[in-house]
């Protein structure tokens, strides 16, 4: 028996006149790796905002866990289990790793931020944010400057603190932009290794990084879902090499 854990029906969403997606049916299946794939503006970031609530569609549902959500804060979602990752914005470049993780766990754990707490009160935090940092290999890098480490240290880090969250469904949204081919092989490897068993929806461009690390695909083209299957039968599909392999 399938054991969805995010479902969307009949999503459509427009910006004025660009209608973006039409009735999408999409469905998550827990403890999956699955990358969303499309042409240049087919809607995947659009999708992705839609689902963690940053914007509201126009029309349809999204269901966590069988839970309608469509209504639900971004807020409320990221407290629910949907977690998305976010480019490190200039307040977290200025601090260290251990500092933004432990903002992420207090966050998580609903407490006052780390700077309006004793210290001894931040024992149970401090010891989760080393063992995550080390499970992730920033171990070394846990109280240098965030913004002086290299980008993919950086890139790492972002994953580290939506996971930190202990999400249901983990969102990436081109979690490699930025870096090199080679760089994001490497991301995605740890991601593939560390994070084994966390459900997760990527967007990407590079196709050997889809092929390679998703479980299954879905190919958004035209306003809908194209297709959906194992990387081998989205290699083979015709339409779908059609639409946008092919080009
Ligand atoms: N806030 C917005 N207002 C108006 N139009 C928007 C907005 N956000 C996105 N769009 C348009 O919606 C369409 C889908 O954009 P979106 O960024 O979701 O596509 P994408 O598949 O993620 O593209 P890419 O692969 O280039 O990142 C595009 O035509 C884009 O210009």
């Amino acid at each position: 028996m399938s054991d969805v854990v995010l479902q969307t029906r009949g999503l459509s969403m427009a910006f004025g006149g660009l209608k973006v997606f039409n009735g999408l049916e999409f469905a998550l299946q827990r403890g999956e790796r699955h990358a969303v794939i499309g042409p240049n503006g087919a809607g995947k970031s659009t999708f992705v905002a839609v689902v963690t609530g940053l914007l509201s569609p126009t029309a349809g549902k999204v269901f966590l866990d069988g839970r309608d959500v469509t209504r639900t804060s971004a807020r409320d979602r990221v407290k629910a289990g949907i977690v998305r990752t976010f480019q490190i914005n200039t307040l977290f470049a200025s601090l260290t790793p251990l500092e933004s993780v432990l903002i992420a766990l207090s966050q998580r754990d609903g407490v006052a931020r780390p700077s309006l707490r004793p210290l001894k009160s931040l024992k149970p935090q401090i010891e989760e944010a080393d063992a995550l940092l080390h499970k992730f290999g920033l171990a070394d890098d846990a109280t240098a400057l965030t913004q002086a480490l290299p980008y993919g240290k950086q890139r790492l880090l972002e994953v580290v603190l939506a996971f930190a969250l202990r999400p249901r469904v983990l969102l990436l949204d081109e979690p490699a932009a930025g870096l090199s081919t080679h760089q994001g092989q490497e991301l995605f490897e740890q991601l593939a290794t560390l994070t084994d068993g966390t459900t997760m929806l990527f967007v990407e461009h590079d196709m050997n990084i889809v092929f390679r690390y998703a479980q299954r695909v879905s190919v958004l083209a035209g306003g809908s879902v194209l297709a959906t299957g194992t990387p081998e039968e989205i290699r083979s599909h015709d339409g779908v090499k059609g639409a946008y392999l092919g080009h």
